[in-house]
């Protein structure tokens, strides 16, 4: 009796299962995210990142990432703050404690978007998320929505080209993954997603309306 509210209260406090969403720049993550964030508020909370990378226009800081320094974040790293980091297209990425909790505090589950560094770090951790690759149809459709998303300089479009195909080969090895969703049509990829998620989200759903 007395173990299984304890029991409870761990689990109750640890918010449900994290969900991390890897896959090439370009797939189409953050746009399936910020879907599937805007119509289930209550149930989705995103981990805001930390980045040396500036913000494009229309990124929020504290939305979208935390836009910080690299000396700031390198200070950050080495006190301990941080579940994991890793160097990509020459800038520094990382998920701190902090974001991470903000959205457990809150029992909601937390969704992580991180490159293929990130998912093998994660690995070692015990957050336990479910595993979701966001896969472009080929390499053509990845160039051509990069260069029309206007968001990056030629240089940077090639590094991001370049870890692509570094992505889309680490990707394949089994047991990477739970899911993998090919965003060719984006409607069916958000319904893929989302068939995906449909237990999670019940479970919250329910969580919540009985509380
Ligand atoms: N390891 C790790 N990767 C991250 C983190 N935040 C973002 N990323 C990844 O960094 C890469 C570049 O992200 P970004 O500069 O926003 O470019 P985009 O993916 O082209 O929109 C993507 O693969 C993200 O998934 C993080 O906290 N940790
Ligand atoms: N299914 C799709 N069909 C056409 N364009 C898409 C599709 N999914 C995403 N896009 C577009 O492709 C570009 C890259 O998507 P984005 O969400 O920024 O990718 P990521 O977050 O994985 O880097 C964006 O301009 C986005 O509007």
């Amino acid at each position: 009796m007395y173990l299984r509210h304890f029991t409870r209260l761990f689990t109750a406090m640890a918010g449900p299962r994290p969900v991390v969403f890897s896959g090439p720049s370009g797939a189409g993550k953050s746009t399936l995210l910020k879907k599937l964030i805007k119509e289930h508020e209550n149930v989705f909370g995103f981990s805001v990142s930390h980045t040396t990378r500036n913000p494009r226009p229309g990124e929020e800081n504290g939305r979208d990432y935390h836009y910080v320094t690299r000396e700031a974040m390198q200070a950050a790293i080495n006190n301990g703050e941080f579940i994991e980091s890793a160097e990509f297209s020459g800038n520094l990425y990382g998920t701190s404690k902090a974001a991470v909790q903000a959205v457990q505090a809150k029992n909601l589950i937390c969704i992580l978007d991180i490159d293929m560094q990130g998912v093998k770090n994660i690995k070692k951790t015990d957050l336990s998320p479910m595993y979701i690759s966001i896969q472009p149809p080929s390499m053509e459709v990845l160039e051509k929505r990069l260069r029309d998303r206007n968001t990056e300089s030629e240089e940077s479009l090639q590094k991001r080209l370049h870890a692509a195909n570094v992505d889309m080969e680490l990707s394949k090895e089994p047991g990477m993954f739970d899911v993998v969703i090919v965003n060719d049509n984006l409607e069916d990829a958000y319904k893929n997603l989302k068939q995906a998620l449909l237990e999670e989200i019940n479970k919250v759903k329910k969580a919540k309306a009985s509380s």
